[in-house]
């Protein structure tokens, strides 16, 4: 997909060029953004060859990245988060935008380590960015503007949805959206493990299960349909999947699911306390 960058003339960094940052790199440069106009940090030399081979896009220091880039994505672990603005603080000039990727890190914790006036933008990214068919959800600090929030969907729309949302719900988002891709791995996965039980291939279990999540997916996307609506059509008077929903139901997985989100949302509201 090549798309116009209408802010081509600005330079973005991603500093802690990892799974996600990477992610996002190799979208902007798909959506069109030239590999002149970005930067990439990484804390390991051998990663840094790795990313100038794979993309052609030139790796600097931190310090560098945040004197010469206009935006600077932060994707380090929320961990890692308070050393990297440490390092920082004294090299960003007050009329950068920064953006941070990381779970659980406000933008409060950011503003306060940055200098005065700083605009700071929160973003909860998912992996299929790496498919154009990612969902970025994107929330203001206290300095940013609605120009800011435009230019932070225009690199985060190039590989997907955005959506904007108050800054207190961006642990729910990140239970919901951030972590969400992970979840239907699993359960793909495990439907795959049901598939050798009842006796066929491993490969064939895989894509049929895959295949069905497709289908699904792309009902649920299109048909606007409610997904019970969905599941009733698929559910016979006396048939298969109506002793499958008996059995899913028995075992608590309604409320296992719950339960689930609720714990990630709980761990993204303990990661800004991680940092030291
Ligand atoms: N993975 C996902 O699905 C999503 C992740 N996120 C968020 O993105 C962030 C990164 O996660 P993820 O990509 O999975 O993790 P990774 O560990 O893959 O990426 C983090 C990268 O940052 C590098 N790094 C750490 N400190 C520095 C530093 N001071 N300077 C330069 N580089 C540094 C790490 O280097 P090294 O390799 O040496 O450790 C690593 O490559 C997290 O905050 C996470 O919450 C958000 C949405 C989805
Ligand atoms: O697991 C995590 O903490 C990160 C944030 C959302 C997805 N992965």
């Amino acid at each position: 997909m090549t798309q116009t960058v209408a802010a081509a003339a600005q330079t973005v960094a991603v500093l802690g060029t990892g799974k996600i940052g990477e992610a996002l790199l190799s979208g902007m440069i798909r959506a069109g953004w030239p590999t002149a106009r970005l930067l990439a940090t990484t804390r390991r030399t051998d990663r840094a060859e790795e990313l100038r081979a794979r993309y052609g896009v030139e790796t600097v220091t931190n310090d560098e990245a945040a004197k010469r880039a206009d935006t600077l994505i932060l994707a380090v672990k929320p961990q890692d988060m308070g050393r990297l603005l440490d390092e920082l603080g004294p090299h960003v000039a007050a009329d950068r935008l920064v953006v941070s990727a990381a779970a659980g890190i406000t933008t409060a914790f950011i503003e306060e380590r940055l200098a005065a006036g700083t605009a700071v933008v929160r973003v909860m990214p998912n992996t299929p960015v790496l498919v154009d068919e990612g969902m970025s959800v994107i929330s203001a600090g206290s300095h940013a503007t609605a120009g800011h929030l435009a230019h932070t969907e225009e690199i985060f729309g190039g590989v997907g949805k955005t959506l904007r949302v108050p800054e207190s719900q961006q642990d729910a988002a990140t239970a919901l959206s951030g972590s969400g891709p992970a979840y239907f791995y699993f359960l793909v996965e495990a439907m795959t493990d049901a598939g050798i039980l009842l006796g066929l291939p491993r490969a064939q279990a895989h894509d049929l299960i895959v295949q069905a999540a497709i289908g699904a997916a792309v009902m649920l996307r299109d048909s606007g349909e409610h997904p019970v609506k969905l599941r009733e059509a698929v559910t016979s008077p006396a048939g298969t999947t109506i002793s499958a929903i008996r059995e899913l139901e028995n075992h608590g997985v309604r409320a296992a699911l719950i339960a689930a989100l609720e714990a990630a949302r709980d761990r993204s509201r303990e990661l800004a306390g991680g940092n030291g």
